[in-house]
């Protein structure tokens, strides 16, 4: 068989433009949708991704306001600005770019960002809600990968889902999700024993590892909807997922190329929570 391409590219197209309108209906209201966004240090791939992300918001009418502090910032110095932001009006996300320098402990920071603006839904409280299945804030991620699940016509429930990767912000959020979406669901991590054992029997594959040839055809069943997370940087400056796709894409029924798959989602997703969390916080209704 040889694979579908997912065009995560032009999905996001298509989505952002039907968000575009929902910003230019807020701002008939009087709302203009805030992102703010946080990066600490100048790690280079952490620039890029920021850069992106306001370029899209910019794009669609969002306001993005960035706030650069140095390397050596104290967890105290973050939690102020956080503080600051929840407080401000015209602000209704709140995004701390990842990762944070190793002096700075993630879960001091992000429990320090109210719920209501928490657009990356790293919050405990909203990891929290997740699980429980109700309403809330879904990572950007997870919640790009079950757009292109439904944009592709992938009815989840009763298929048997494989999460490789156990991360806070893609790994376990992505199969919570899927699980909430009644799909079967084994989650793969470093220590799992026989990879390809349990890789191999997935109706929908996701891999998110950083890890670039991870998975090659003998990983996955014939037809198998493949999603692939990573991104990964080879010598000449290439970007490449975790899934051998040259391989794959003979074997499986759907695959998503890196770039242009899921890197194009997340974004669309983040603009999609900025949006949703302005209207909450201004008592319309969201979906
Ligand atoms: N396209 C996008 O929008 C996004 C892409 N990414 C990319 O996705 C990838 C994963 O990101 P993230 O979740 O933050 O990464 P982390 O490094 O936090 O997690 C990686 C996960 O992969 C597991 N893992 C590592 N090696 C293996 C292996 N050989 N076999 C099985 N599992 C393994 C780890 O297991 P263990 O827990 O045991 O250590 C861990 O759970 C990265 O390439 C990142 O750049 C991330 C976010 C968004
Ligand atoms: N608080 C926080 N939230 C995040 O969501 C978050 C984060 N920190 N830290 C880093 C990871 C990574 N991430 C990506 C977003 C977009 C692309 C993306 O747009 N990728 C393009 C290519 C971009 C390029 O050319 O470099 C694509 O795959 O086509 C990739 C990766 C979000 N992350």
């Amino acid at each position: 068989m040889t694979a579908k391409i997912i065009d995560g590219k032009a999905i996001a197209q298509k989505l952002r433009e039907r968000l575009k309108r929902e910003v230019d209906d807020l701002k008939e209201k009087g709302i203009t949708p805030g992102l703010a966004v946080i990066l600490v240090g100048e790690d280079p791939a952490s620039l890029t991704y920021v850069r992106n992300k306001r370029k899209a918001c910019r794009e669609i009418g969002i306001r993005s306001f960035l706030f650069s502090l140095p390397e050596t910032v104290s967890e105290g110095e973050l939690v102020r600005k956080i503080e600051e932001l929840n407080g401000d009006e015209q602000v209704h996300g709140i995004l701390v770019q990842l990762p944070l320098p190793s002096h700075v402990n993630p879960a001091n920071i992000l429990p320090r960002i109210h719920p209501m603006k928490d657009v990356d839904g790293f919050h405990p409280l909203n990891a929290g809600k997740l699980m429980a299945g109700e309403k809330t804030f879904i990572p950007c991620t997870p919640l790009g990968i079950s757009v292109l699940l439904k944009e592709i016509g992938c009815r989840v429930e009763g298929k048997h889902a494989v999460v490789v990767g156990r991360s806070n912000i893609v790994g376990k959020p992505a199969g919570q999700l899927l699980l909430n979406m009644n799909a079967t669901v084994t989650y793969c991590h470093s220590k799992t024993a026989d990879l390809q054992k349990f890789t191999s029997m997935a109706d929908i594959l996701i891999v998110a590892c950083g890890k670039p040839n991870l998975i090659g055809a003998g990983h996955v069943k014939e037809g198998a909807v493949v999603i692939d997370v990573g991104i990964n940087r080879d010598e000449s400056g290439r970007l490449t997922g975790d899934v051998n796709f040259e391989e794959v894409k003979e074997k499986a029924g759907f695959i998503t190329p890196v770039p242009g798959g899921v890197g194009p989602m997340t974004i669309t997703m983040l603009l999609s929570n900025t949006i949703q969390a302005a209207k909450q916080i201004h008592r319309l209704p969201w979906p």
